[in-house]
């Protein structure tokens, strides 16, 4: 095959929608609303069924509380300007007023704390499903588009707080309806017309909340990105990786001032919204005010005449000021929940998302491999809008054979064990696991079958042996396994003189305890130690049918690297393995060389032959070589090193 394959769908185009489509998203949002709704709250009620069914109840008794208050103010003066009321029916009147305020005291601290409580539960619950969901992303490519990582940061915040706001926010709905409902029935009574001009005057108020709502979520989703770069920064500037190049290139005040610019353009946006915000609350509350005085004056006069009570004015003003203050509190909620729950749709569209490589419905069996592994005429590119990286890559790694993956940088040895480990899938063409399309198969259980050592190897801020034992959580506390490991990586004697030997931590970002309960400092290993630490955690599974290796060595000194050449030796011995490293005097001694350069297999074959066909291999062999001339090598050391 010669020429590039042409409609290979991208991996990363999936999750970057368009403007059109993210109009149309939101759009589809508000009719999707009483379903997340119900999601969030069904949600809440199973964080905590006895904790949201105490705070649903406080909730909604607290909506009657002040309409009772208001009813029994107005008995209590009605009763005494009035006269014919007697002394035991005031008292009777008054305690319930005082009953009222104890009531409503107590229920709202205790709501306050059911309302606390749930949060955390839901909290718990949702982060536990949020971080399911992406642990069962069992490819790369999700992690390396910006849409999903915007989406993954704003689940994160609604997860925590989501279904909490949205149950909040529509229980405070119906208790700011209860409160509605009781005050507007007192006003009706006492005014059919004012009680239309106060309800009128509630609309707007409610119509502008649900557009600030949905504007503050589109700036949410808007200014992701933004954020997620002034984050970075912040790291770059916080974080011991970064700080010795941070301060020795002088470019702190440069990545601050990036920081900052970031900050400034996601503030400027926030500001323009506040300002729309407090221009349209200032508004509404002006008409509420001028509605709420004109109603005073009306009352005054309509007194004067002798329509209304002092007790009906009493129970006016607070049924004006209620039906006002509960509009405006329904608005607040209906636009509160609604950001809730447009936010909660993040939290939901990565729990349900579809997965991210088709895992076959019945997947095949993968038994122990016996045949060999065969790249069969792969294609690659990371997506559409990326180059090829591989090109109709073919060859066979046979069962118990060791084989060098070589090739300049970038040339997709690196992609080609990705793809082997299922991160990515093959644009075309495929990889068989003893004839079986890596497609078919569960790609957790052709995990279980390798072991690996990546390039880009992880250190964990964790203790040495935990730093071993992540290797094969089979083998996680099995001290006799993890001294094994680490004694082959060549790493046991340093792990040994560590205050706390193989428990001390590998790391000063987090406080350790020491054995009396003194607090002790972690320790920093060197970029060689981590190496062989992480080679350590590869040949915990050295049992599996596959072994890895993507620069082993490339961190090592000249002895340690000898010692791990060695050690690998024995290790591949009749075992089948896949290393890739440009030191190419490690790799001589594989059963196949591969080698490749701009996507494609150049060469293939044993040491010997490559040599002799004195192309691509042989010019870099001996280019690697000429660095090491015969004559500066004492004859004992070289032969030594060509063992
Ligand atoms: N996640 C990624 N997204 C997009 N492009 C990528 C990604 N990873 C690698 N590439 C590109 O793929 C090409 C091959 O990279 P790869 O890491 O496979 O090379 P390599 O042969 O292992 O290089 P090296 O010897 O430097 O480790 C490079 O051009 C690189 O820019």
């Amino acid at each position: 095959m010669t020429g590039a394959p042409s409609s290979a769908p991208g991996p990363g185009r999936a999750e970057t929608p368009t403007g059109r489509e993210r109009r149309t998203t939101r759009r589809a949002a508000l009719s999707r609303f009483p379903r997340h709704a119900a999601a969030a709250i069904a949600l809440a009620a199973r964080a905590a069924p006895a904790v949201f069914t105490g705070h649903v109840l406080l909730t909604l008794a607290t909506g009657a509380l002040p309409v009772a208050a208001a009813w029994l103010t107005k008995l209590a003066l009605d009763g005494l300007t009035e006269g014919g009321t007697s002394t035991a029916a005031l008292v009777g009147l008054a305690a319930g007023l005082a009953g009222v305020g104890v009531v409503t005291a107590v229920t709202t601290h205790t709501n306050q704390y059911l309302q606390s409580q749930l949060e955390r539960a839901i909290g718990l619950l949702t982060q536990g499903r949020l971080f399911t969901a992406v642990n069962g992303f069992v490819g790369l490519e999700r992690f390396e588009s910006p849409a999903f990582l915007d989406r993954l940061r704003l689940a994160q915040q609604a997860s925590a707080v989501g279904p909490g706001q949205v149950a909040n926010g529509i229980l405070g709905l119906s208790q700011a309806a209860i409160m509605v409902t009781g005050f507007l029935g007192s006003l009706f009574v006492l005014s059919p017309a004012m009680t239309a001009l106060v309800l009128a005057a509630g609309v707007p108020a409610l119509v502008a909340e649900l557009v600030l709502s949905r504007q503050r979520v589109r700036l949410h989703w808007d200014l992701g990105p933004t954020e997620r770069r002034e984050i970075f920064y912040g790291q770059l500037l916080s974080t011991v990786e970064a700080a010795k190049e941070v301060r020795l290139f002088g470019i702190g005040a440069f990545l601050q001032g990036r920081m900052l610019t970031d900050r400034r353009t996601a503030d400027a946006a926030k500001a323009l919204l506040d300002r729309r915000d407090a221009l349209v609350q200032s508004g509404l509350a002006l008409l509420a005010a001028l509605v709420s005085g004109g109603g005073v004056v009306w009352a005054v006069l309509a007194a004067r005449s002798g329509h209304l009570s002092v007790g009906d004015i009493a129970i006016f003003i607070a049924a004006v000021a209620g039906v006002q203050g509960s509009l405006t509190a329904v608005a607040g909620h209906v636009a509160g929940s609604h950001e809730a729950v447009m936010l909660f749709e993040h939290y939901l569209d990565i729990v349900r998302c579809e997965p991210d490589l088709p895992v076959a419905a019945a997947p095949a069996p993968l038994p122990a491999l016996r045949e060999g592994v065969e790249f069969r005429d792969v294609w690659f590119r990371y997506s559409d809008e990326h180059p090829w990286v591989l090109r109709g890559v073919s060859f066979r790694l046979r069962h118990g054979e060791a084989l060098a993956l070589v090739g300049l940088n970038g040339s997709g040895k690196s992609t080609l064990v990705k793809l082997l480990c299922r991160f990515y899938d093959p644009t075309h063409g495929a990889i068989l696991w003893d004839g079986v399309d890596l497609r078919n198969v569960d790609p957790a259980r052709l995990r279980t079958r390798i072991g690996a050592a990546f390039q880009d190897y992880m250190a964990y801020d964790m203790t040495a042996a935990e730093n071993i034992g992540l290797g094969d959580l089979d083998a996680f506390d099995d001290a006799e396994r993890i001294r094994g490991a680490a004694e082959r990586a060549g790493i046991h004697r340093k792990l040994s003189t560590l205050p706390r030997r193989y428990d001390t931590l590998l790391s000063r970002r987090f406080p350790m305890t020491s054995e009396d309960g003194e607090a002790a400092t972690g320790v920093v290993l060197s970029g060689g130690q981590w190496q062989r630490l992480a080679l350590a955690r590869a040949f915990l599974r050295d049992a599996r049918d596959l072994m890895v290796l993507d620069e082993p060595a490339s961190g090592l000194d000249a002895q340690a690297e000898a010692e791990i050449q060695e050690a690998l030796r024995t290790h591949r011995r009749g075992r089948t393995s896949l290393l890739i490293s440009h030191r190419l005097g490690s790799v001589r001694e594989a059963d196949v060389i591969v080698v490749l350069a701009a996507g494609r297999v150049v060469e293939r074959g044993g040491h010997a032959d490559l040599m002799a066909a004195d192309g691509e291999y042989a010019r870099l062999f001996a280019l690697q070589a000429s660095g090491y001339r015969a004559e500066d090598v004492r004859p004992g050391v070289e032969e030594a090193g060509r063992r």
